[in-house]
């Protein structure tokens, strides 16, 4: 049997910590979003290192130390499921998240005062909840966004690893009697060695694919801009057939599906014949805004021409897409254009179709446009769907 220093495997855990706090400060983003991610990753990182700190003050291997070091790494740990999230798009309110994480390490560091069984037992616990809590979240945030880039799914397996060993280790704690190892790793014999590698590798691992996974979406937001209509930052039509042919290819193994919706500002050319051009700019940019802020990550907005916009949303059911048409059509009825020569209210008529495997991007476009069209004779300001 392969005999592993459970110390050593910390104090590895702490230096691929350092490292992680390393790379995560090289990335350089001016993309508000990512920038909070990043800086939930450093602080995970930054809870992880106290380990090696810990590890090397002396004395070394003091008991009340370690169960401080638990308590850190229960803190990373929470930081690290609360980056996940960021990562995939989903905002947690960084009250929310800090408070979690605090709880938890509060939690850890009151476990500390139970005696030495019930202390084994209640680690063992409360990193199987938080284990289990967080590779539910990651696998629910991926199977439900189209992009399935291969460091997001190996996250997700290193989640889900660590949930497992977790989930032994609570078994083992609480129908295996003591005496407990003095360095609170309790289990079987053949999980120790898997343990302690599993242990020292994590940080460095979750680092590496954090890394990449950033370093993909970073890439992905360099090429939407290089493929983005200057005027309003959405996709351009050129941009829309790139990231939209990828996205079908990418839909094809999911359950999901994408609805394609196809919409025109109505009268818009009173717009600029009484107001001018650039209001009329103006106007494109705020209806562009309006549109995107209501838009989940995984969705394309693109201008496909003058005053026409499209948008790919992938969805789970037909339900789905005519809920969020019927919402950005209300949204931008409802919230007028501020400009210069006051509020400018605008309506837009929205034609909607969905990708099926029998039929190419353009024949989808084509199909919406119809529906438009219809939407446009039947008084405009309305959303039409095609069958099926
Ligand atoms: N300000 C501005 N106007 C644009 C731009 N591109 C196209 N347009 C204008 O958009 C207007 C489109 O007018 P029409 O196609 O007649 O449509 P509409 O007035 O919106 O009427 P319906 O679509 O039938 O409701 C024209 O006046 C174009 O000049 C642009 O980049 N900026």
């Amino acid at each position: 049997m392969l005999v592993v220093d459970i110390l050593t495997c910390y104090a590895v855990a702490g230096i691929g910590s350092v490292v992680g706090l390393g790379l995560m400060s090289f990335i350089q983003t001016d993309q508000p979003r990512l920038l909070q991610t990043l800086n939930i990753y450093r602080w995970a990182f930054a809870a992880l290192s106290v380990m090696s700190i810990i590890l090397f003050a002396p004395p070394p291997q003091v008991p009340a130390l370690t169960k401080a070091l638990i308590g850190f790494a229960g803190m990373g740990v929470c930081l690290i499921a609360w980056a996940f999230r960021q990562l995939n798009g989903r905002r947690t309110h960084p009250y929310l998240g800090a408070g979690l994480t605090l709880v938890v390490g509060a939690l850890l560091w009151a476990a500390a005062l139970l005696p030495e069984a019930e202390y084994v037992r209640a680690v063992a616990v409360i990193f199987a909840v938080l284990s289990v809590a967080m590779a539910v979240d990651q696998g629910w945030l991926i199977m439900s966004s189209v992009r399935g880039h291969i460091s997001e799914l190996s996250l997700m397996g290193v989640a889900l690893a660590f949930a497992l060993h977790w989930l032994v280790v609570a078994y083992h704690a609480f129908t295996v009697p003591g005496p407990y190892p003095p360095d609170w790793l309790h289990g079987p014999v053949w999980l120790r060695p898997v343990s302690g590698i599993g242990v020292a590798l994590l940080p460095l691992a979750v680092a590496a694919l954090a890394f990449s996974t950033i370093n993909a979406r970073l890439s992905q937001q360099l090429r939407a801009r290089a493929l983005s209509d200057d005027l309003t930052g959405a996709l351009s039509r050129r941009g829309l057939r790139e990231l939209g042919e990828r996205m079908l290819a990418i839909q094809q193994h999911q359950s999901s599906q994408i609805a394609v919706l196809m919409m025109d500002l109505d009268h818009f050319k009173a717009v600029n014949d009484r107001y001018g051009h650039l209001i009329g700019d103006d106007v494109l940019r705020h209806v562009t805004q309006v549109i995107r802020d209501r838009l989940r990550d995984d969705a394309l907005l693109a201008r496909y021409g003058g005053e026409e916009f499209t948008v790919l949303l992938p969805v789970k059911s037909a339900q789905e897409a005519y809920g969020v048409a019927e919402r950005l059509r209300k949204a931008v009825e409802t919230h007028p254009c501020e400009t210069k020569v006051g509020p400018i209210r605008i309506t837009i008529s929205i034609g909607v179709s969905f990708h099926q495997a029998s039929t190419s991007l353009e024949e989808d476009l084509a199909k919406a446009d119809g529906r438009l069209y219809v939407a446009k004779n039947n008084g405009r300001n309305r959303v039409e769907f095609a069958e099926g």
